[in-house]
């Protein structure tokens, strides 16, 4: 086990380059699988939950290999449709082989799928997509076998614009016979690089980007080179912590339309940002407490929820954060209040009332996000933090304590007894 061990009160400076998305280059992994061939992707971030994907994929018989930051992928030989349950377990993203697997061979067994403990996260939603494609679906002993003879196109109207389901029924029907529709889709960036890479595969995909998501069925696809859209919500996690820090901080390779949320609300706690068309510079003084509200895109990401909670701890007045997608994300709440911060949550909100000063102290990362908004209060408390179970962070965050070292951070990943 290791751990995270930082000194506070270091203003960070400097520019900082972020990667390819997690929440894009698992699903896109997942994609090669619907043909045979050898895909490659660019600008792979190199995460714990991207090698979880890799080891899945391997068992089901990819051959897949790494050059620098791209992935080569060869889909030829897989001869497996089944999934067990200690690595379905090991991540959320494991859900979206059931799309592609179901896609390219009309059957797959998986189990329910992990990832961090931020709520109930149900995949009803996946499920009942497939069956309206002609799936059918029966669990029993803790396994989900899905079969369509003939996958079908069909109108499929979501609860919720789950970003999950969207993507397991975008992949599941592109192969399917006829024009699938998917009403109330999800709208996040991710969908829409799903939807580039399943196009450059030979799919007919469009609609991504906005509510409703048609997909024209076709007999065949390619595999395809394709290079990740950027971490939104890495960037966003560095562009708070310029403004946690009091710094000044340029993050490059940045969609800034991803980001309107995030720029919007750092503006109203009193940052100064210069937005450029793929960078983003961030100052900071004076913070005033504000309210957020986590949405669905292009609402404040539920990703950056915890993150940006760090921020109002030592915001000037009282701010309200609520959680409206997953009901279990305020976990980094009490660690945050050995730090000094002060925090009641009563359930989906948080009152904030900041305080001039957080102190440093021995912390636990709950979860991913909530490990990233530790480290980001104790860039900003004084004296020294420690943060143990850091491998959530791993699982989100990409040299993490490289990238905070380069903008003059003083961050240690050491040995944790
Ligand atoms: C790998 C990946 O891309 N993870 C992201 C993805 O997770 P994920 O795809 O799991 O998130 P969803 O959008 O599906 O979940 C949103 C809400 O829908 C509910 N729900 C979801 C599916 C379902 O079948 N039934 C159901 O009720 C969930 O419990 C949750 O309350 O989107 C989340 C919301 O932006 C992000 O926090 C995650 O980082
Ligand atoms: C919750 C997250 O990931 P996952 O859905 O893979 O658990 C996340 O990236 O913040």
């Amino acid at each position: 086990m290791e751990k995270f061990v930082v000194t506070g009160e270091v203003q960070l400076n400097g520019t900082i380059r972020v990667g390819g998305a997690k929440n894009a280059a698992l699903p896109i992994m997942a994609a090669t699988l619907l043909c045979s061939g050898v895909s490659v992707i660019h600008d792979v971030p190199c995460l714990s939950d991207i090698n979880a994907m890799q080891e899945i994929m391997r068992l089901l018989g990819a051959k897949i290999t790494w050059e620098g930051r791209t992935l080569v992928i060869d889909t030829t030989a897989i001869h497996k449709n089944e999934v067990p349950e200690h690595l379905m377990r090991e991540m959320r993203a494991s859900v979206f082989l059931m799309g592609p697997l179901l896609g390219r061979f009309h059957k797959v067994r998986l189990s329910y799928p992990g990832g961090c403990a931020i709520g109930h996260r149900p995949i009803d939603l996946h499920l009942k997509a497939l069956e309206k494609m002609g799936t059918v679906v029966k669990e029993k002993f803790g396994y989900i076998d899905a079969e369509a003879a003939s996958l079908s196109g069909g109108e499929i109207y979501l609860d919720f614009p789950s970003v999950g389901a969207t993507e397991n029924a975008m992949m599941a029907a592109v192969l399917a016979e006829g024009v699938t529709i998917i009403c109330n889709a999800a709208r996040e960036p991710e969908i829409y690089d799903l939807q580039s890479f399943l196009n450059k595969m030979g799919a007919k995909v469009s609609g991504a980007g906005t509510d409703t998501i048609r997909i024209d069925g076709v007999r065949r696809l390619k595999p395809a080179e394709h290079t990740i859209i950027c971490d939104r919500i890495q960037a966003g996690t560095y562009l708070i912590a310029g403004a946690i820090s009091r710094g000044d901080v340029v993050v490059e390779n940045v969609v800034p339309e991803h980001l309107f949320s995030v720029i919007d609300k750092l503006e109203e706690i009193g940052a100064v940002l210069e937005v450029g068309t793929r960078s983003i510079r961030v100052r900071s003084r004076e913070l005033r407490g504000v309210d957020i509200k986590t949405l669905p895109h292009p609402g404040f990401a539920t990703d950056l929820q915890a993150p940006i909670l760090s921020l109002l701890t030592i915001a000037k007045g009282t701010s309200i954060v609520t959680e409206t997608i997953f009901e279990n994300r305020f976990k980094h709440v009490d660690e945050l209040m050995r730090m000094g911060a002060k925090i009641k949550v009563e359930g989906r909100t948080a009152v904030i009332r900041g305080v001039s000063k957080l102190t440093g102290s021995a912390v636990t990362a709950p979860d991913l996000r909530a490990g990233g908004a530790l480290v980001l209060a104790a860039l900003a408390a004084e004296g020294t933090t420690e943060i143990e179970q850091i491998y959530h962070i791993d699982r989100g965050y990409e040299n993490l304590e490289e990238n905070l070292r380069n903008l003059g951070a003083q961050i240690a990943r050491v040995k944790s007894v």
